[in-house]
């Protein structure tokens, strides 16, 4: 018989911390651990929050009466590292130091290596984290954004937009490697993905003002507008920040960054919501659009994932766009605690090598 890993996951959220108990690819326990804004507003970075975060999630352990001394590892959602390319990774300092001060900026995710460490080091077994959002391996050509000073980079749902596309490689009775796909995930933030034989190799920055906007963000912008804004005397640059990534998309014209809410808005007759909400889904499928020409046409499939391709209705606006370019596939909300399970367990069964963050 096979050995069995036991693997505890931490997946940080900006309002929650998901944990669950892995035995292989089997979840023993799975728990949303719920944070209040009360409760989070107490700490003005992201780091400050470790030690609050810990404790919740050994209580929870310890009612659920888990015995950590079980564990073999733990795997943590990682955060705004330095751009690196996809996999699994071992929790080192170097990588710790760059969580803690953050060093490409603020995420939730930031905590994850972080917790993971700190529970792993007391019990002696490795810590690990799995396909950050800063996974980058986008081609050169991608890179270049028309002013030199400025270039393009790759902060996306990299965890759950390579789990549903090895999904979706395996419902084709093919490998990850050997298809071509384009992800979009559509949640609070929006990315879309080229993966060319298991890489990918453009993608928009979900975080920072490119691709189509979303519940909270604006994606990208007219230009030239935009900078007359910033300069226009009325905003700080926290405030433009926060009108970019938090305040902008569905939130800046509807006044919600809830999908559910719009969906229902549109149900009572609000015909601008209606407008708002078809519009995004527009910007979603001629981002589709566009990679499918990265992909020079050889697109094996397109897959829609994230809370809100859990609306028949969102998904069937983008689909009436784009099934002319390939088949569609629809895996609405996201694979990430699976993923971050068999991230350790391809490491733990020697499939692969952990990666070394330096
Ligand atoms: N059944 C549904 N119909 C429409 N929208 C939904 C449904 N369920 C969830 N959503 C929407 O999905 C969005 C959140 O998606 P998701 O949970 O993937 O995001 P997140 O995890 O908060 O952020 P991100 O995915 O950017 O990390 C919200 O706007 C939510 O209203
Ligand atoms: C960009 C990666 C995750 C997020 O939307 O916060």
């Amino acid at each position: 018989m096979s050995e069995v890993f036991r693997l505890l996951i931490i997946n940080p959220g900006s309002t929650s911390t998901k944990i669950a108990i892995y035995d292989n690819e089997k979840p023993v326990l799975e728990e949303t651990l719920r944070h209040s804004t009360e409760e989070l507003s107490k700490y003005s970075k992201i780091y400050d929050q470790y030690e609050f975060r810990k404790n919740i999630i050994l209580e929870t352990l310890n009612e659920k009466g888990i015995n950590l001394t079980k564990l073999s590892a733990v795997v943590g959602r990682g955060g705004l590292l330095k751009p690196i390319a996809g996999g699994t990774y071992k929790v080192n300092e170097r990588m710790l130091e760059d969580l803690k001060v953050g060093v490409l900026g603020e995420h939730a995710s930031n905590l994850g290596g972080i917790l993971a460490h700190e529970i792993a080091s007391q019990l002696n077994i490795p810590a690990f984290i799995v396909d950050p959002v800063v996974v980058d391996e986008m081609e050169e050509v991608a890179r270049i954004s028309g002013m030199p000073e400025l270039e393009r980079k790759s902060i996306f749902h990299a965890l759950n937009q390579k789990a549903v596309a090895r999904r979706a490689a395996k419902e084709l009775g093919k490998a990850y490697n050997e298809v071509n796909l384009i992800v979009a995930h559509l949640g609070g933030g929006i990315s879309v993905g080229a993966h060319k034989n298991g890489r990918v190799i453009d993608v928009n920055n979900a975080l920072d003002g490119e691709g189509p906007f979303s519940p909270e963000r604006t994606g990208g912008l007219p230009v030239g507008d935009l900078v007359k804004l910033c300069f226009s005397g009325k905003y700080t640059l926290a405030d433009m920040k926060k009108k970019i990534k938090g305040n902008g998309g569905l939130v800046a014209y509807l006044g919600t960054n809830d999908a559910r809410e719009v969906v229902k808005m549109i149900e009572n007759g609000d015909k601008k919501a209606e407008l708002v909400y078809k519009a995004m889904a527009y910007q979603v499928a001629k981002e589709i659009g566009s990679l499918a020409a990265v992909l020079e046409g050889k697109v094996d499939g397109i897959i829609l994932t994230g809370g809100i391709a859990y609306d028949k209705r969102f998904t069937k606006w983008i689909i009436d766009r784009v099934s002319f370019i390939s088949k569609v596939f629809v895996y609405p909300g996201e694979d990430e605690m699976i993923a971050l399970a068999e991230g350790g367990l391809r490491v733990l069964r020697g499939e692969e090598e952990a990666k070394v963050y330096n």
